[in-house]
């Protein structure tokens, strides 16, 4: 159990376009609090914060609009064409982005909400796992992630597989998750999945430490 009195945090986590978000929703209909590290890491590096200023120190004016603005497109061109430059880049937004997560742990556990779900691609990386009590993965063929991320994301080819390539291997999420869900067929059946895992969560704590709000 988390160091936080009677909250647990449940890690999500997988490579890209494997189905994180699918899953989240389904966890929150059912009453987890999210904490999304994606939608942080775009709060982090807003115009005129801290963070953007050592991303700009260390990568230069060409990663900003000309509004001033993180070019994320630039951003991600550089990063992931450099196993170096990534890691530059996880060293700078990693600290922000922990300082963020920690901050809606402890508010959400003064809130009195007891389960927090905490979706995170890179949550190995960036260490949060210290901070989960329980890890799922969601998991799904290379093909088919790359066929998902290019629809999203409307990039090219190359530059989905390059993202891909940067990531951690599928067989490092399965070794070091408690739990797997798999998502090769239809979103009902990830849905599925996903009720029946949170359910079974829900009572686990529940029987362990009372009612969560
Ligand atoms: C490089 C950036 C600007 C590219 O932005 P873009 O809008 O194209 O992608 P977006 O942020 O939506 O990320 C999409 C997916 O890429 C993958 N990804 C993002 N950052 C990383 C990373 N540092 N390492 C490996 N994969 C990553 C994740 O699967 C993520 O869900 C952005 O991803 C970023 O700031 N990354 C560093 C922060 C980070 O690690 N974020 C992940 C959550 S902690
Ligand atoms: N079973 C499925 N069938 C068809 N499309 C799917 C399925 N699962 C997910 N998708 C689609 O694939 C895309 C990627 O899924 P999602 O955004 O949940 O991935 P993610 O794990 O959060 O990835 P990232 O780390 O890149 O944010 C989304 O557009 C989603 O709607």
């Amino acid at each position: 159990m988390n160091t936080l009195d009677g909250v647990m945090v449940i890690g999500l986590t997988g490579q890209t376009g494997a189905g994180k978000s699918t899953v989240s929703k389904v966890f929150v209909q059912n009453g987890f609090r999210l904490i999304d590290a994606d939608a942080i890491s775009r709060h982090v590096v807003a115009r005129g914060s801290h963070c953007l200023a050592d991303l700009q120190e260390c990568f230069t004016d060409r990663i900003l609009t000309p509004d001033g603005e993180l070019d994320r497109q630039v951003m991600a061109s550089i990063a992931f064409s450099d196993h170096h430059k990534l890691e530059m880049l996880n060293t700078i937004m990693y600290p922000y982005i922990m300082g963020e997560i920690l901050r809606m742990i402890h508010r959400f556990s003064q809130q009195n909400h007891k389960l927090i779900l905490l979706d995170a691609p890179t949550l190995f990386e960036s260490r949060a796992d210290d901070f989960c009590d329980l890890i799922i993965s969601v998991v799904a063929k290379p093909e088919l992630r790359m066929q998902r991320i290019m629809e999203r994301d409307h990039i090219s080819m190359a530059a989905a597989k390059q993202r891909m390539e940067m990531q951690l291997t599928e067989e490092f999420f399965r070794l070091h998750s408690d739990t797997v869900l798999e998502n090769n067929a239809s979103f009902s059946e990830l849905r599925d999945a996903a009720q029946e895992l949170s359910a079974k969560l829900i009572c686990y704590y529940e029987t362990e430490y009372g009612a969560f709000v």
